[in-house]
C-alpha cells in the first residue's frame, strides 16, 4: 500500500500543507508536519471533503515546494553546523569551567533565562536555545506555522517555543539611539593591543596606602628623569621594564565600590596592603570582601617590613585564614614584602602587577574613538570644567566631540599627569580633559560621538530621561519581593551584608543564612563584620545587589540616607532566628510582613541627670523629627543597639509635655533603663500596620 505525505497531498488539493493539517487535525487525523504520512482510507476522506473547496494559485504552490526543499537542505545544513558548534561549545565550556549549556543532558531543574525581541529568524532563536533548528520548525509547523531557518517569527511565537523548551521568557527591550551608543561594539581580536593595568591600592587605615603609593611614583625612573613633578589629576602613570602602570590615586575599599556602584569598573588589579607589624585588620577584610564582591585580582603588599616588630608570616597565616593562602603557601595568593618607607621591594611590587596584568591580558584598540570613564572633575578657575578621565578603550584626541552623563564638550586641551600637555590618550591613561560644558560626575561613563551638536543633542535628551530614570532607578532585591524575582529568574544568587553588635553573631548568622541555600537560590554573604551600617556596606551592596542584614545595630544617618536613594534593602533584627525565618519565608514567597517601624525622630543626650526617687534623666535635642511620649524607643551607642524600651517620661522644663519637636531641647527618662551615658541617640518609632 502506497503511502500518501502531507505536503503531496496539499499539492493535489491546491491547499497550503499549513491548512491541510489542520483540517487533518479537525478531522481527528494526528500529523506532525508536512513530512508526515497519511493511509489511503485518510487521503480518500479528505479528498471527499474537500473536493469542492476554493483552489490556491500555483504561485503559492511553487514558493511553498521551493521553501520546502529549502528547509530540507537547509536542515541537513543545520544540524550539521549544529553538531559542529555544540561539540565545540561544550568543550570550550569545559575549559572555561562554566557550566555546561544545552543538550539532552541538561539538568531538569536549572532555570534558564532567555531575551528574546519583537522578531527574530528560527535560526536564531535555534542559537539563544542552543537546540536544532529543525526541531523549532517541526514544532512551528505542527502549530501551523510554516517557516524556514531564515524566515523571521514574531515574540509570541517563539516565546512559546521556547517555553516548550522550558525556558523562562524575557523580551528584549527596544533600545534607543543612545543606550545603542553606550554600548560598545566588541573588537575583533586583531585590533586589540595590550593596554597598562589600572591598579587601586587597599588597606587598613594607617598600613601605609599613601606611603606606597608616594614610593612608587617616586622610585619611577621616569619621574626622576623630569624632575618629579607631579600633577593631581586623580590618577598617576608610572613605568617600569618599558611597561606603564596607572595607580588610582585614591587609595581604599570605599571609592571602589562608590565607583563600581555607578557602573564604572576600572580597576583591574588591587594592591591590599597589610602592615607587617599590624596583621590583618577588620579593614584589611572589609576590603577583602569588597574586592572578592568584585571579582578582580589582588596582590598582597606586605608593608613595613622594616620596623623590628614586623611579622610577615603571621600576615601570610591570618591570610590563610581567609581563603588568601600564599604562593610560596602553595597558594595562589601572590604576597610582596615591601617598605614604603624604606623604599624596599617596590619595584619586585610593579614587576608583580606586570605578571598579574599579563595574566590577566588585559587589552583594548587604540585606533577608534575613545570610551572611558571620569574619575575626578571640578570647576576650575580660569580653565572652567576640568575632568580626569581613564580613557577605557580607544584613543581620545584633541577635538573630539564628547559626552559624559548629561554634559557634553569638545576637548579643547588635555594634560597628562606629569601636567604635560598631550594630543591623544590612548587606552587605560588618565588624562584631564578641559572643554565640557558643565562639571561632569565622578563615575560618569565618557564616549565619543560625530559632532559636538549631536552630543549637545544627546546631552539634552539624557537630561529629561534622568527625570523619568530616576524614577525607573533599577529597584534592588529586597526581601518582600524576593519570591517574585525568585520566579521571574533575575534572582539566582541572593547576596547578604550582615552587621552585627559581635563577632560571634556574625558568624552564627553566616553560618545559618547560607545554609537557607537551595536549588532555587544561592545566598551569599559577601561581607560580614561588627559595627553600624556604614555608607560603605550600602555602596557595595548597591554595587553587588544585596540586602543588608543588621543584628543590634543600626545604619548611621548617612548610610540610611544613602540606601534609600540607591533602593537597598536593609533589614534590622535583634533576634537572630527572626532574620532566618524572614529569608526563609521570603524565598517561599510567604513574608506578609504586617507591621512596620516608623520612624519618628532622633534625640542626641547632651547631658545625663540624676534624680533622687527616678534614677537617670537625659538631657537630649531633637536632632530630626519628634519624640512622642508614647514612642517606642531604642538607644544607640556608637551604632550598637544597648536598650530598647518606652519612654517613661518627657519633659519640657520641668512640664510633662506629650511631643517635642526637632530643634529642642528635652529631658527623657527611660523606662527600666539607667544606663543612659552622653553621647547616646535616643531613636524613636512606632509600629504601623501595613494594610495587606
Ligand atoms: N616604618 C615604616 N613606617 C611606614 C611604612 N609605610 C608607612 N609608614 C608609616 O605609617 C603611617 C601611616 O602611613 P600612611 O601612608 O599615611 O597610611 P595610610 O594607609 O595611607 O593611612 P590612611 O590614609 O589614614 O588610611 C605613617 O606614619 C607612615 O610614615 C613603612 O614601610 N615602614
Amino acid at each position: 500500500m502506497s503511502k500518501t505525505r502531507v505536503y503531496e497531498l496539499a499539492k493535489e488539493l491546491n491547499l497550503s500543507s499549513k491548512d491541510l493539517i489542520s483540517k487533518l487535525n479537525d478531522l481527528d487525523i494526528k500529523v506532525k508536519n508536512h513530512m508526515s504520512t497519511l493511509e489511503d482510507e485518510e487521503v480518500e476522506l479528505i479528498m471527499d471533503l474537500l473536493r469542492d473547496k476554493p483552489q490556491q494559485t500555483e504561485e503559492v504552490h511553487q514558493k511553498e515546494e521551493e521553501d520546502i526543499f529549502e528547509d530540507n537542505l537547509e536542515d541537513i545544513e543545520e544540524e550539521r553546523v549544529y553538531k559542529k558548534s555544540f561539540k565545540k561549545g561544550s568543550k570550550k565550556n569545559k575549559k572555561n569551567n562554566k557550566k555546561a549549556v544545552l543538550t539532552e543532558e541538561k539538568e531538569e531543574d536549572e532555570i534558564k533565562i532567555i531575551t528574546i525581541p519583537e522578531f527574530l529568524t528560527v535560526k536564531e532563536l535555534a542559537e539563544k536555545m542552543k537546540v536544532n533548528p529543525t526541531e523549532i520548525i517541526k514544532k512551528l509547523i505542527a502549530k501551523g506555522i510554516m517557516v524556514t531557518v531564515n524566515q523571521q517569527i514574531d515574540f509570541e511565537n517563539a516565546a512559546k517555543i521556547a517555553e516548550e523548551y522550558g525556558f523562562l521568557v524575557d523580551k528584549e527591550e527596544v533600545k534607543d539611539e543612545l543606550e545603542m551608543l553606550l554600548e560598545e561594539t566588541p573588537d575583533d581580536e586583531k585590533d586589540l593591543q595590550p593596554r597598562p593595568p589600572i591598579v587601586t591600592v587597599m588597606g587598613h587605615v594607617d598600613h601605609g596606602k599613601t606611603s606606597l603609593l608616594d614610593a612608587i611614583r617616586n622610585t619611577n625612573v621616569t619621574m626622576k628623569e623630569m624632575g618629579g613633578i607631579t600633577q593631581h589629576i586623580g590618577a598617576s602613570v608610572v613605568e617600569i621594564n618599558d611597561k606603564k602602570i596607572v595607580f588610582l590615586d585614591t587609595p581604599g575599599h570605599e571609592a571602589f565600590t562608590a565607583m563600581r556602584a555607578r557602573g564604572a569598573s576600572i580597576t583591574d588589579i588591587v594592591v591590599l596592603v597589610v602592615a607587617a607589624d599590624d596583621g590583618v585588620m577588620p579593614q584589611t577584610v572589609e576590603a577583602i570582601n569588597h574586592v572578592k564582591a568584585a571579582n578582580v585580582p589582588m596582590i598582597v603588599a606586605i608593608n613595613k617590613i622594616d620596623l623590628p616588630t614586623a611579622n610577615p608570616d603571621r600576615v601570610k597565616t591570618e591570610l590563610s585564614e581567609l581563603g588568601l593562602v600564599p604562593e610560596e603557601w602553595g597558594g595562589n595568593t601572590i604576597c610582596v614584602p615591601v617598605s614604603a618607607k624604606k623604599n624596599i621591594g617596590i619595584d619586585n611590587l610593579l614587576e608583580m602587577i606586570l605578571l598579574v596584568a599579563e595574566m590577566e591580558d588585559l587589552k583594548a584598540n587604540p585606533n577608534k574613538p575613545a570610551r572611558g570613564t571620569i574619575i575626578e572633575a571640578k570647576l576650575e578657575k580660569g580653565k572652567g570644567p576640568v575632568a580626569t578621565v581613564i580613557v577605557q578603550n580607544g584613543t581620545l584626541q584633541i577635538g573630539d566631540a564628547i559626552l559624559a552623563g548629561t554634559v557634553y564638550g569638545k576637548v579643547r586641551a588635555m594634560l597628562d599627569d606629569k601636567g604635560r600637555r598631550i594630543k591623544k590618550a590612548g587606552p587605560s591613561m588618565p588624562v584631564e580633559v578641559l572643554g565640557f560644558s558643565e562639571v561632569p560626575e565622578a563615575g560618569d561613563k565618557l564616549i565619543v560621538v560625530e559632532d559636538e551638536k549631536k552630543a549637545r543633542e544627546l546631552a539634552e535628551r539624557r537630561k529629561e530621561l534622568q527625570k523619568e530614570m530616576e524614577l525607573k532607578r533599577k529597584q534592588k532585591v529586597s526581601l518582600e519581593d524576593l519570591f517574585s524575582q525568585i520566579q521571574e529568574g533575575s534572582v539566582k544568587e541572593l547576596n547578604i551584608i550582615i552587621k552585627a553588635d559581635v563577632q560571634g553573631s556574625v558568624e552564627a548568622l553566616k553560618k545559618s543564612i547560607e545554609d537557607l541555600s537551595n536549588e532555587e537560590v544561592r545566598i551569599k554573604v559577601i561581607h560580614g563584620a561588627v559595627g553600624a551600617i556604614t555608607e560603605t556596606d550600602v555602596m557595595l551592596a548597591s554595587a553587588s545587589n544585596a540586602i543588608i542584614i543588621g543584628f543590634n545595630v543600626r545604619p548611621e544617618t548617612n548610610a540610611k540616607n544613602l540606601a534609600e536613594k540607591e533602593k537597598v534593602d536593609i533589614k534590622l533584627y535583634r533576634i537572630i532566628y527572626e532574620a532566618i525565618e524572614d529569608i526563609k519565608a521570603a524565598m517561599k514567597g510567604l513574608l506578609e510582613p504586617k507591621y512596620k517601624e516608623v520612624e519618628l525622630g532622633r534625640a542626641e543626650v547632651r547631658a545625663v541627670f540624676r534624680v533622687p526617687g527616678v534614677g537617670n534623666v537625659a538631657g537630649c535635642y531633637v536632632l530630626s523629627g519628634k519624640i512622642l511620649r508614647n514612642s517606642d524607643i531604642r538607644v544607640v551607642r556608637d551604632g550598637i543597639v544597648v536598650y530598647e524600651g518606652k519612654i517613661a517620661s518627657l519633659k519640657r522644663f520641668k512640664d510633662d509635655v506629650r511631643e517635642v519637636q526637632q530643634g529642642f531641647e528635652c529631658g527623657i527618662g527611660i523606662d527600666r533603663f539607667n544606663d543612659i551615658k552622653e553621647g547616646d541617640i535616643i531613636e524613636a518609632y512606632q509600629m504601623e500596620e501595613i494594610p495587606r
